[in-house]
């Protein structure tokens, strides 16, 4: 946080292949800057660093409004079609690096589809995680889920999708404290939804004192 009158929060975006890494990028940023569609092999292979608008009155602290700017940096999925763990570990090491070095990671943003239940693939992901984020990696996790047009379709909400969830799933977001968002990423998103979901992260970035972690 500087002492100017904005504040940038730098999130990572991790998650297996096609989990909608990419799209969820851009609905946090409000742009086009990820290459996002559908494939049967992994779309990104490299880390790419989106910055949002500078987004006026968005935010206060100590009493200031404070614009808010968003850095998103997505990542190649993993488990990736073609890259190994290390190839991937170390493509997003050096990123987190490069782009957040100075400032740190506010928060990780774990993407899930919640059209699919949680399985072996997802256990591959959130390890990685943990290992890129080290031992205090819970408190700078949190999950997006995805697809949640497809929730909506099968009659759920949010609720009672979680109702019925695996315990699995509820061990993992009981880890993280309940850090979790559902996104349309086929909808029209409009500014309104896209500052609801900035408003949850940033409540999350708040609720961990706006911490940053430094990653080696
Ligand atoms: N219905 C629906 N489709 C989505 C949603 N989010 C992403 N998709 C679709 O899922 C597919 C994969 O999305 P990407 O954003 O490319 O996913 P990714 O995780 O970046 O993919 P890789 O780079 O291959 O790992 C695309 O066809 C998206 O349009 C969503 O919320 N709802």
């Amino acid at each position: 946080m500087s002492d100017t009158d904005e504040m940038t929060i730098n999130l990572l975006l991790v998650g297996r292949t096609q989990s909608g890494k990419s799209a969820s990028g851009n609905s946090l940023l409000g742009s086009f800057d990820f290459d996002s569609h559908l494939s049967p092999s992994s779309v990104t292979t490299c880390c790419r660093l989106g910055c949002s608008c500078r987004i006026s009155g968005f935010t206060r602290r100590n009493g200031h409004e404070l614009a808010l700017r968003v850095h998103v940096m997505d990542t190649p999925g993993y488990p990736h079609s073609s890259l190994s763990k290390e190839e991937v570990q170390q493509a997003v090491r050096a990123a987190l690096a490069q782009h957040f070095g100075d400032e740190g990671l506010h928060l990780a943003l774990l993407v899930l589809r919640a059209d699919l239940p949680l399985c072996e693939e997802e256990s591959h992901t959130i390890q990685l995680v943990q290992e890129l984020l080290g031992p205090t990696w819970k408190n700078f996790t949190a999950i997006l889920f995805t697809h949640a047009d497809k929730v909506e379709e099968a009659g759920l909400n949010g609720d009672k999708y979680l109702h019925i969830a695996s315990d699995t799933l509820l061990n993992l977001l009981s880890s993280i404290q309940q850090r979790y968002i559902f996104v349309d990423n086929q909808a029209n998103t409009l500014q309104e939804e896209r500052k609801t979901i900035l408003r949850k992260i940033m409540e999350f970035i708040r609720q961990n004192s706006y911490q940053v972690l430094l990653v080696k």
